[in-house]
């Protein structure tokens, strides 16, 4: 399926809809096109509530759908990649996408299934056996979380990763493992499995805050004259998580999101041949150096789950695929389908298209509001209240001369409405108006916790800071680690103080909405209960047009 010496390739795998997306009424939105190509099937609302379908199409060097078991995938994608290992070549294989899309899946297998670390395994073995007898193979297994290694097949040690003078990347203290047979190789894997870390939280999920590496080392001798990774990555959604609930959540995502984004410029800068490469933008990409340099294959497996409910993550998994590898020219073919030409829907942009749903569709959460239009859409009024006349004295009204009465009390008066769209209820914008008040109050709330927290997560970052200056002024300290965590420091940081002031401003934005529509509502009731009055209190009204 994919073309076997490119030096990258990237591959979308697509898991199927499991029980539970079903029976939640899930749908797979995920059209596989062709043998390299994806359509996502986005459903969205109009400002009018119409409901329609995006299409967003990518292309990458191979699509595979929910059919294909992990022995084809393998046999397709990675299979080539192991042979090269023999011929002297550094092979990285990277799952990539959201929790819950399928990496453990398409790395480990499952019960009976084997996945590609067996599969891989049996070949090795097998090559080795059948051509290569003096090779021999060393395991390590180790991951980083929080932007710390932690040696997998040694207690969960912390590993230093340390720059020689050569500027090669080495890691200290990092257990190496000889496996003579396959089903030891499984074993050590196994063991290094169980201790991925589970957090301070003791959820299992924290697994996928972790990036996974396993290196399969071909030695020779002392010399290793090929090696194989595996690179599980953290779950694509929590380099997002820098909303965390405190501090030390918001440095792990920002960590995960610099680690994935500094990959993913590393295997740009491999694909587009540049001369430099930014190793340094990560702990992950720093120790992934050597994979990076020389003669080496890279293969990217980006996972997604196929439903509607994980669209915007599968999405986000997608976009980041494509940036990975930029298709040469002629590569990267749009194809738009019939139907959506049949109908002559308008293009939005190179791979996005737009249709109108007839059908109606289910589980289209609504859009979120923007939060200044769409919340001076909310002003409102108090509740008229028909016996309070204090208005009448409070404004000056300027009624014209006319006694004519209007037919609707709730309608201003002529002049007042002629330049500006109807009038809404009172009714309704009184009820309006309550709403807007217990946004006030929740706003209010929130602001108030949002700045304690923001003292306590001050708090954890000065100490956080100190003992990184107390880190780096230790004699032969990682430097590098020094300048990255600061930078992360300081940009949540950033991020909190931008996150605050924002909230600081819709809430007095909100005020002083507030304040000035309650000032026309009160004119308005005014002047309606002035028309009211003039049913019964002629000479009241004789009075004003005096
Ligand atoms: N190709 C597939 N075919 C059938 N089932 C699959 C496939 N891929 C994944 N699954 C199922 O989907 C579920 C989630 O997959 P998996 O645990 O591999 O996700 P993950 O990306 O590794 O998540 P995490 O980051 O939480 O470890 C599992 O129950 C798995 O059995």
């Amino acid at each position: 399926m994919v073309e076997k010496d490119q030096k990258i390739q990237v591959i979308v795998r697509k898991r199927p809809l499991n029980s539970k997306e079903i029976s939640k009424g899930d749908q797979d939105i995920l059209l596989n096109t062709s043998s390299n190509t994806l359509v996502v099937r986005e459903q969205k609302l109009k400002v009018d509530l119409t409901k329609f379908i995006e299409e967003h199409h990518f292309t990458f060097d191979g699509v595979y759908s929910e059919e294909i078991t992990n022995q084809e995938l393998y046999n397709s994608a990675i299979q080539p990649i192991v042979q090269a290992s023999f011929q002297g070549a550094k092979v990285t294989c990277f799952a990539y996408g959201q929790t819950g899309s399928g990496k453990t899946f398409t790395m480990m297998g499952e019960d009976s299934i084997p996945g590609l670390y067996l599969l891989a395994a049996n070949d090795l073995f097998y090559y080795r056996d059948q051509y290569f007898r003096n090779i021999k193979f060393t395991v390590s297994f180790y991951e980083i979380y929080c932007g710390k290694l932690h040696d997998l097949l040694n207690d969960r040690n912390q590993l230093f990763a340390r720059e020689d003078a050569k500027q090669t990347v080495n890691i200290v203290g990092l257990q190496n493992k000889s496996a003579d047979t396959v089903e030891a190789l499984m074993k050590i894997i196994s063991t290094g499995m169980e201790f991925r870390t589970t957090g301070q939280t003791g959820a299992n999920d924290d697994s996928s805050r972790s990036h996974a590496i396993l290196e399969i080392n071909l030695k020779q001798g002392k010399k290793v004259v090929g090696k194989m990774s595996f690179i599980d990555l953290a779950g694509s959604e929590r380099g997002a998580d820098v909303s965390g609930a405190d501090f030390k959540t918001r440095m792990d995502g920002a960590e995960i999101n610099k680690s994935l984004l500094a990959l993913k410029e590393c295997i740009r800068a491999l694909d587009q041949e540049k001369r430099h490469t930014p190793f340094r933008g990560s702990k992950l990409t720093q120790v992934l150096k050597d994979s990076f340099l020389g003669n080496c294959r890279t293969v990217m497996i980006a996972n997604v789950s196929p439903g509607l409910l994980s669209c915007e993550h599968t999405l986000n998994t997608l976009r980041y695929a494509d940036r990975v590898k930029e298709l040469k020219k002629g590569e990267k073919g749009i194809k738009v389908d019939k139907l959506v030409n049949a109908l002559m829907l308008p293009r939005q942009n190179a791979n996005v298209v737009r249709y109108n749903v007839e059908e109606p569709e289910e589980v289209v959460p609504p859009p979120k509001p923007m939060k200044s239009e769409e919340d001076s859409s909310r002003l409102l009024f108090k509740k008229p209240n028909k016996d309070d006349n204090k208005f009448k004295s409070k404004i000056g009204l300027t009624i014209s001369g006319s006694k004519t009465t209007p037919q609707n009390p709730y309608i201003a008066p002529q002049k007042a409405v002629e330049k500006k769209a109807p009038q809404p209820n009172l009714e309704d914008l009184s009820e309006k108006h309550e709403q807007l008040i217990g946004m006030i109050l929740a706003e209010e709330e929130d602001l108030i916790n949002s700045h304690r927290k923001m003292i306590d997560e001050m708090v954890d970052m000065i100490k956080h800071q100190m003992g990184l200056l107390g880190e780096v002024d230790k004699p032969g300290s990682d430097v590098d680690n020094y300048v990255r965590e600061l930078d992360t420091v300081l940009s949540i940081k950033e991020d909190m103080i931008r996150g605050i002031r924002d909230k600081l401003r819709v809430f007095n934005d909100h005020l002083r909405q507030e304040e000035e529509l309650t000032l026309i509502f009160e004119k308005n009731k005014a002047v309606m209960d002035v028309f009211n009055l003039d049913n019964h209190d002629d000479d009241l009204l004789q009075d004003m047009d005096d």
